[in-house]
């Protein structure tokens, strides 16, 4: 067993399976009111679990509203500013469209320090200039060490730095939960 999931197993579940859904359908909504239905829109996940979770809210919006939206995902290994340290890269960028002058919804699973985020914009200014680009995530822990404020939230959850948050995944993990426990 891995140290993470041994930390895990004394962490608390802090959002199940129904609360998951019910916020990313909720943060869909906020979505396509926001900017007033899926015109010029699309998703892009951030690698890893950014991934499914944009796949989840681009079917959200589709069911919602009757109309697909273009959907892709964002390796930002290289655009880390710790990359001459961080592990090597996590995925594929595959972005089948386009972003220049669309509406562009960022999605990661959670934003901590905001450097992650930061990446993200850096690896898109390579890629095209969309109109707009927003940021929505499922967890919002606090800690921000860069001016960054995601514009839709699945849920907020204060925590210490000794904390860490783990979303789990069914496509990845076999099962959805967030999970919160002592990093230490
Ligand atoms: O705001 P930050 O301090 O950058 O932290 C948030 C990042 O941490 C997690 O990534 P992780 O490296 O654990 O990758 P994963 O998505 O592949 O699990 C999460 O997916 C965010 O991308
Ligand atoms: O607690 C944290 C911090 C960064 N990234 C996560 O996924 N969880």
């Amino acid at each position: 067993m891995s140290d993470e999931t041994e930390k895990l197993k004394s962490g608390s579940v802090v959002m199940d399976a129904d609360e998951m859904r019910r916020a990313w359908t909720r943060v869909a909504h906020e979505i396509l009111e926001r900017n007033k239905g899926v015109e010029g829109l699309a998703v892009i996940g951030i690698l890893r679990r950014g991934a499914p979770l944009a796949q989840r809210l681009a079917d959200a919006i589709e069911r919602i509203e009757g109309k697909p939206v273009p959907v892709g995902q964002l390796d930002i290994s290289l655009y880390r500013d710790d990359f001459r340290t961080y592990q090597p890269r996590v995925g594929t960028t595959q972005i089948p469209f386009d972003i220049e002058g669309k509406t562009l919804v960022l999605v990661d699973e959670v934003v901590y320090t905001g450097r992650t985020v930061r990446a993200a914009l850096g690896a898109l200014v390579d890629l095209g200039r969309p109109s707009v680009t927003q940021l929505a995530v499922l967890i919002d822990r606090g800690h921000r060490e860069l001016p960054i404020r995601p514009d839709y939230v699945g849920k907020n959850i204060p925590t210490s730095r000794q904390e860490f948050v783990k979303v789990f995944m069914t496509e990845m993990d076999g099962e959805d939960k967030v999970v919160i426990a002592k990093d230490a």
